[in-house]
């Protein structure tokens, strides 16, 4: 039986884990009493005593335990954005390439995928590896998320009805999840991305508008169906995009769907990346990391439906 251990378990990513977890007859979860939650020895003992911890902890918090830690065996999973381009980190999106489940099997530091990154790559990746988006393209990426992406402290501002219906942030193109998009997305320019946040608590939709030729749409639906083909938590959906996507549609599975839109004879498409933020966007896809680390079935204990 696997000992693992959520260092942050009562947060919002923490406490998904957990209940995803929970009722796993391969996995001994270690727990801390409400007093000690926050107590850096008990951590790092519970830590040192697990054969997997999962960090959902602010990136400080993250980036303390991780150096703390060294030298023991305990593998790590880390849900913040600390190690998400570090070296020596393997990048926890499961479907990125062909080899990747391998890579994080095997591997004793993963980075949990940011959530709109996590549709941003999705969508990106096998478009540069199959020539038909250039590393140097001026990309744009739109995106809007429920307000759970903010944690804690933003689900309590929605929930006391002091946020707006929407707002769209990032305007200084500093977003933190721009440096994974590029480094996994394999891009070498910059693109510009523009998020936002609605009054819904879970789900997103992450877009990107282009640009194409004669005959692109088809290239671009079928560089995505052949990358994913093999892929149980991201589906490629046939055919137009339907009229009308809702960001909470996959909400509580793992799964991600992607489509793409427009038309050919106007010149123009947009590429849709539909998940739940919580779900593939965060939580499932660190369940899904251990589970290939811990050899079992990429799928115990997730959904798709
Ligand atoms: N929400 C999301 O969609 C996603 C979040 N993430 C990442 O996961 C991490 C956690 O985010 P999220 O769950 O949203 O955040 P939350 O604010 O909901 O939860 C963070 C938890 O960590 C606890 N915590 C904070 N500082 C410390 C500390 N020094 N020692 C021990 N515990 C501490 C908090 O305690 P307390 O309860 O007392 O505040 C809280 O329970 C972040 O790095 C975030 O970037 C990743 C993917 C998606
Ligand atoms: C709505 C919202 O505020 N979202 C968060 C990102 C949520 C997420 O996936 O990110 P991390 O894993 O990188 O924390 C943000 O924009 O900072």
């Amino acid at each position: 039986m696997a000992r693992v251990f959520i260092d942050g378990e009562v947060g919002t990513t923490g406490l998904q884990i957990r209940q995803r977890l929970a009722g796993r007859s391969d996995i001994d979860l270690i727990s801390l009493s409400d007093d000690r939650r926050k107590d850096i020895s008990a951590r790092l003992e519970a830590c040192i005593a697990a054969d997997v911890a999962i960090l959902c902890l602010p990136d400080d918090a993250a980036r303390e335990v991780v150096k703390a830690v060294q030298g023991h065996d305990v593998r790590l999973i880390d849900a913040s954005t600390a190690h998400r381009i570090a070296e020596g980190w393997v990048f926890g999106f499961a479907e990125l390439t062909p080899d990747q489940r391998r890579t994080i099997a095997a591997a004793d530091r993963v980075s949990n995928p940011g959530c709109y990154s996590t549709g941003a790559i999705a969508l990106l990746r096998p478009l540069v590896d199959a020539g038909l988006v250039a590393p140097d393209a001026a990309v744009s990426i739109n995106a809007v998320s429920g307000y759970s992406g903010g944690g804690k402290a933003m689900i309590a501002e929605f929930e006391a009805d002091t946020a707006p219906p929407l707002f769209v942030y990032g305007t200084d193109q500093h977003h933190k999840h721009l440096p994974e998009i590029m480094q996994h997305g394999g891009l070498s320019r910059r693109p510009v991305f523009s998020p936002s946040v609605g009054n819904f608590a879970q789900g997103m939709i992450v877009q990107i508008p282009m640009a194409v030729g004669p005959g692109d749409i088809a290239r671009l639906r079928s560089a995505l169906a052949d990358r994913y083909a093999d892929a149980q938590f991201v589906e490629v959906a046939d055919g137009p995009a339907p009229k009308r996507l809702d960001p909470t549609e996959l909400n509580g599975t793992n799964l991600m769907r992607l489509h793409v839109g427009g038309d050919d004879d106007l010149r123009t498409a947009v590429l849709y990346a539909q998940l739940d933020n919580l779900g593939k966007g965060a939580s499932g896809a660190a369940v899904q990391a251990l589970n290939l680390m811990l050899g079992q079935p990429e799928e115990t204990g997730l959904t798709t439906r």
